[in-house]
């Protein structure tokens, strides 16, 4: 049942061109018969049956469906009413052109929700043979002629077996021969259901409706039961009756039996020639068309009297409606499932044209840009810590000229810190290539910011294991990366980070070490045992200092010392075991200095020599003896680490809590600086200002490419919005339609987009394993992703975009843009 309280509609409201479309309308229609508006061209016949079917909205007033309140609700609770009680049978179709003429029947089965295929079948076999079309159901929609696509949309209306049928001048298109046959169909179905009818034709009314209501400028004008007329006299054009046609000639022989019907009466003047079984036909008339007309032709001719359609030849097209009667409780649903979406979206791009085909190839190299893009970004964006950092992470440089002894004290003292060491950390070690006769006598330099290894555990390990000993050193692969980046360590047979292990190092006067793990802490370490530290600085040509000779004794601040001739300071416990004492003692106190034997005639015992550390003049304390001949000044470790003090600028420090170390210094306003936390920044600064334009570059290739996808996505959605008009029309969801396009959109960029991304990726991978140009792009796991999300995601919204803007207006609205074209 229908049932319409003083409802209002208006288009342009409150404009120049207001029309008040629906002027304060009530009715009721009951649950049978057909009723039928009449009314002149524009009076607002279809707006009115539009906002009974849910297709549009209403300014005021109430509607209700079966009971259910339509107006007022949200769009989708009025596309479940109307899906679940209304067929709607479209003047213009609306078919869906690219579907079956079973599947456009079927589509409305499967949104109330019946899923089962034999019932779908059976259901849909009915209805199309009851409209004439069962044998046409496997064609394509749009090879179907008009009448028969009206009988396809009729089917489609009636299949749910909706309480209410909905036809807007479905005759309005049609030969008055399939006028007949439609109307036929729809008088026998509103003998079980209600059918609200729109038609300018009053004779069709007349004879076919139950009740006829008529309308004008918007307002029922009259409201009356239909007393039938018995006869419909509704000529068929191409019928023609011959017993109608007075002039009727005859020509009859043995061999010929030929008939002349002239309705025109004008004259005949023919010749027919009958050959090898052809018959020719000449008009000698100048003007006279000749057409034949056998079972193909719409001309039919009919052998008796024109007569009136009598109630009895309409009833021929009966239907039973509980052959379509669903049991069980119906419910509105969506048609598609995520595997129907994205197959149906792979079978729509297979079938593109050939030109839609072609701007496919615009997805293709808008997926090559947006890769180039992302990887070059990130390329130039990712700074590794190698590029910059050159200490432990975790130390603070305390920054000075020159720093005295007293100071340093005062910081080794401080609980604050684990420890500390003169300079910048930085050392540098040799390893000899043993391993092949080209390379035996080269070595390679691992220079490396020193660490203590009790700062590691096992788990920091990458290889080998923790050190035993001070013998044993565990050296990061960033140290290492380094050496192998030197082709000579490769042709060594140093190609790996793990072929370092076990490997022998050494610093100058130092006893060997060995490598015996590898740490992976991205820091440039070399760790070993702390009480080597000041020997080591000492001792190793750390990287700063490459140009210099050697850790000479000097105190330069004070003018003296430091020369080419002057002599080497060394821990005499580093040679206790290879020199022996001459005369005198070893020296262990502070300042005292033990020399070669040979000296003994310019160094006395007892004396001091010129040569001072720390502004102190060395105190000689006894003479060496050494087989190899060496010629250094041999003083206790506190002396070796004040000389190295005053010879460093800068103190290093290792802090228990490097924030909370920091803050302090910077209260005590010392100048100390983070030196990773420092570096990192001033190289992130240059390196933007250089990586900038690169950025743009890619920013506007990214930007060309978006809006590539924009626009192809755009021209072909504009030829699609009259299939979303008509897929909104017979009720199906907005999601489904979502679903639908997102099924293409997906299908287009795994077929376009997907290869032109894997295309760029291989490309790029190459090219980043050139060094030039590793830093300028990237292609990683997160750089691969985000391009896809990115390929995919904008493909999807922009693709989405515009059927977002189309499907938010009414049924209608969609349709009456469609109509335009
Ligand atoms: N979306 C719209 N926006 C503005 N005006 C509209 C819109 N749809 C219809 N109209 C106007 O509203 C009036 C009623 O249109 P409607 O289609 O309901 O009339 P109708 O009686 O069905 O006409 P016809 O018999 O010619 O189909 C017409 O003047 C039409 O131009």
């Amino acid at each position: 049942m229908v049932r319409l309280e003083h409802v209002n509609k208006y288009f342009n409201r409150r404009k120049k061109n207001e029309i008040h479309v629906i002027n304060d309308t009530t009715l009721q229609m009951e649950n049978k018969g057909l009723v039928a508006l009449l009314g002149p061209s524009g009076c607002g016949k279809t707006t009115l049956l539009n906002v009974i079917g849910g297709l549009d909205k209403i300014g005021s007033g109430n509607i209700y469906i079966n009971g259910e309140k339509l107006n007022g609700r949200r769009a989708g609770k009025i596309d479940q009413i109307r899906n679940l009680n209304v067929g709607y049978i479209f003047q213009n179709y609306n078919l869906v052109d690219n579907m079956t003429v079973f599947d456009n029947v079927a589509i409305a089965l499967k949104m109330v929700g019946v899923k089962d295929k034999k019932e779908i079948e059976e259901k849909v076999n009915y209805v199309l043979d009851k409209v004439g079309m069962y044998r046409y159901r496997n064609r394509y929609a749009d090879m179907l002629s008009g009448g028969e696509r009206q009988r396809v949309g009729i089917a489609r209306a009636i299949v749910k077996n909706p309480a209410i049928v909905i036809a807007d001048e479905p005759t309005g298109n049609l030969d008055s021969k399939n006028t007949l046959e439609v109307m036929n169909i729809i008088k026998s179905i509103s003998e079980e259901k209600l059918v609200i009818l729109v038609t300018h034709e009053e004779q069709l009314a007349d004879f076919y409706a139950s009740r006829i209501i008529r309308i004008r400028d918007g307002k029922v004008i009259s409201d009356e039961i239909n007393e039938h007329a018995d006869n419909l006299d509704y000529r068929i054009e191409n019928k023609i009756y011959l017993k109608d046609i007075r002039d009727h000639k005859r020509l009859k022989t043995d061999h010929y039996n030929v008939d002349f019907y002239n309705e025109s009466g004008g004259d005949l003047d023919l010749d027919i020639v009958i050959r090898n079984g052809n018959i020719y036909i000449r008009t000698n008339k100048p003007g006279d068309r000749i057409e034949i007309v056998n079972e193909d032709s719409s001309i039919e001719f009919v052998d008796d009297h024109y007569r009136k359609l009598s109630r009895e030849d309409s009833a021929e097209n009966s239907f039973d409606p509980q052959k379509l009667a669903t049991l069980g409780v119906r419910k509105y649903h969506s048609i598609l499932n995520p595997w129907t979406t994205i197959k149906r979206g792979f079978k729509t791009v297979f079938n593109y044209n050939i030109l839609k085909k072609i701007l496919l190839l615009g997805f293709l190299i808008s997926a090559i840009f947006i890769t180039y893009s992302i990887s070059n970004i990130f390329g130039v964006l990712n700074i590794t810590d190698d590029e910059f950092v050159q200490q432990d992470k975790s130390y603070l440089t305390i920054i000075g000229k020159k720093i005295d002894v007293d100071t340093y004290l005062k910081y080794e003292a401080d609980e604050n810190y684990e420890y500390i060491m003169p300079g910048d950390s930085s050392i540098r070690m040799s390893m000899p290539y043993g391993g092949y006769l080209q390379t035996s006598s080269a070595s390679a330099s691992l220079t490396g910011s020193l660490s203590d290894y009790k700062k590691l555990s096992v788990s920091d390990l990458e290889y080998g294991r923790m050190p035993e000993n001070a013998g044993e050193i565990v050296v990061d692969r960033m140290v290492l990366k380094s050496v192998i980046s030197d082709q000579e360590s490769k042709t060594a047979g140093f190609g790996t980070v793990e072929s370092f292990l076990d490997q022998k190092v050494t610093v100058p006067q130092m006893p060997e070490m060995k490598i015996v793990g590898i740490s992976n802490l991205g820091s440039p370490c070399i760790y070993t045992d702390q009480s080597l530290f000041i020997n080591l600085i000492s001792n190793a040509q750390s990287a700063d200092d490459i140009q210099d000779s050697g850790m000479a004794i000097g105190d330069s601040s004070e003018g003296s010392g430091e020369s080419s001739g002057s002599r080497t300071i060394l821990d005499y416990n580093l040679k206790a075991s290879s020199v022996s004492v001459a005369k005198g003692s070893w020296p262990t106190g502070d300042y005292e200095v033990m020399v070669n034997e040979k000296n003994k005639d310019d160094m006395a015992i007892g004396k001091t020599i010129d040569q001072k550390v720390n502004g102190k003049k060395l105190k000689v304390v006894g003479y060496y003896k050494d087989a190899s001949e060496s010629d250094f000044m041999l003083v206790n470790s506190n002396t070796v680490k004040y000389n190295v003090i005053r010879e460093k600028a800068n103190i290093t420090v290792c802090p228990k809590d490097k924030e909370a170390a920091l803050q302090q210094l910077n209260a005590e306003k010392i100048n100390v600086k983070d030196t990773y936390g420092q570096s990192e920044k001033e190289y992130k600064k240059e390196k933007w200002s250089s990586i900038f334009s690169t950025l743009i570059l890619a920013g506007v290739i990214l930007a060309i490419s978006f809006i590539e996808i924009f626009l192809i996505i755009r021209a072909s959605f504009l030829s699609r919005v009259k299939e979303v008009g008509v897929y909104r029309a017979i009720g199906v969801k907005k999601n489904d339609i979502y679903k639908m396009f997102i099924g293409e959109i997906l299908a287009i960029t795994t077929m376009a987009s997907l290869p032109g991304f894997a295309l760029m990726a291989y490309i790029l991978h190459r090219i980043s394993a050139i060094s030039y140009f590793s830093k300028m792009f990237l292609i990683n796991p997160t750089v691969l992703v985000l391009s896809l999300v990115l390929i995919y995601g904008f493909n999807l919204v922009f693709g989405l975009l515009p059927v977002f803007r189309t499907i938010r207006k009414t049924p209608a609205a969609i349709l009456s843009r469609t109509d335009v074209n």
